[in-house]
């Protein structure tokens, strides 16, 4: 079992299937659950606490934002989803104002430990929770492409009949519809993907094309079909709490605050960063194509632009 104390603000379906991944997986010792629907907090934590039997000792409770004062994570799944055909910059009116009064409870509870951002849309969110708190851009953390990195390694491992832990590759830039595939650096256990279809191995142009194409749209594919999507961001959330609270110092691809790095500042958006128990300690700087760092540039544009709208305190 893995020490560490985590609050969870948001009880819905995605913050309901990473308590659970938390209890399964033994990361974390104490987690209190937050909603504005109390009962829906104290429901999830009746429930996991009754797994509690077949799975590594935790303490799991319903509580408030007061709890939040010795936490050392602070994961934010609070918010509307999409609905069928929303993108998820839709939902910046929505969920930046819940944001605003969610932050400003949690800090005044005296709160000094790290956010975990998952709400859409992330990038953003992410930004208005570095505003909102005061806190060091390094301590914020939003879940980024993580998840879509996820996607196209499952993706990827399928096409190439691959393990797909055997299959390294980034998305980076939005969570949304401007994220981009970086193929230029893509490898299936240490083969770049470019060399493979040189060989003629695995998809051609194309289908790495149409492989992205459904990367990027999958969320849109899963909620046409159920309505929202929770497990594999569960999963994603759950990896990261275990790198930040196991000091891993992995690589993952999270939303970060650009401060010059790609070409870029004032903006959280996507990207390989060393994860530990005090935060992004560093973001990793790819040698992208000339196409790739086109496109994550325009990504970045039509965050900053995304991050305008968000209401100043
Ligand atoms: N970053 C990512 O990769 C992903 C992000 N998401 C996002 O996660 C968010 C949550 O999605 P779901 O769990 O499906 O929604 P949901 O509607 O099932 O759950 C949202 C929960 O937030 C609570 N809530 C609403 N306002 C609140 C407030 N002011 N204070 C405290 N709690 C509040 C609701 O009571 C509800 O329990 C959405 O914005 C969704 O788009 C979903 C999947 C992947
Ligand atoms: C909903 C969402 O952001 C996703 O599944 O990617």
């Amino acid at each position: 079992m893995i020490k560490g104390k985590v609050a969870l603000v948001g009880s819905g379906f995605v913050g309901s299937s990473y308590a659970y991944c938390l209890l399964n997986q033994g990361i974390a010792n104490e987690l209190v659950i937050i909603d504005v629907n109390h009962k829906k907090a104290e429901g999830d934590a009746m429930d996991l606490n009754h797994g509690l039997p077949f799975a590594p000792p935790m303490s799991i409770y319903a509580g408030t934002y007061a709890d939040c004062k010795d936490a050392d994570l602070v994961v934010i799944t609070a918010g509307a989803n999409q609905a069928p055909g929303e993108t998820r910059l839709d939902l910046i009116e929505k969920n930046s104002k819940i944001f605003q009064s969610i932050i400003g409870e949690i800090m005044k509870s005296g709160f000094g430990g790290l956010f975990l951002v998952a709400t859409n849309p992330v990038d953003v969110l992410s930004y208005a929770t570095w505003k909102y708190s005061g806190l060091p851009p390094e301590r914020i953390i939003g879940s980024g492409t993580i998840l879509d990195t996820a996607r196209f390694r499952y993706m990827l491992g399928e096409a190439y009949n691959v393990d797909s832990r055997n299959v390294h590759a980034y998305i980076i830039g939005e969570h949304g519809d401007t994220e981009l595939p970086v193929y230029s650096l893509a490898d299936v256990a240490g083969r770049p993907v470019r060399d493979l279809m040189a060989q003629g191995v695995g998809p051609n142009e194309q289908q790495l094309d149409e492989l992205f194409v459904n990367v990027r749209d999958a969320a849109y594919h899963i909620i046409e079909r159920k309505g929202a999507t929770y497990y594999g961001i569960g999963m994603s959330l759950a990896r990261v709490t275990k790198a930040i609270l196991r000091n891993e110092n992995s690589v993952l691809t999270l939303s970060t605050l650009l401060t010059g790095q790609y070409g870029l500042e004032d903006v959280y958006i996507g990207v390989p960063v060393i994860i530990n128990r005090y935060g992004i300690r560093e973001v990793i700087e790819l040698s992208l194509s000339d196409d790739e760092m086109k496109k994550l540039h325009q990504s970045a544009k039509v965050l900053k632009k995304a991050n305008q709208s968000i209401p100043v305190h």
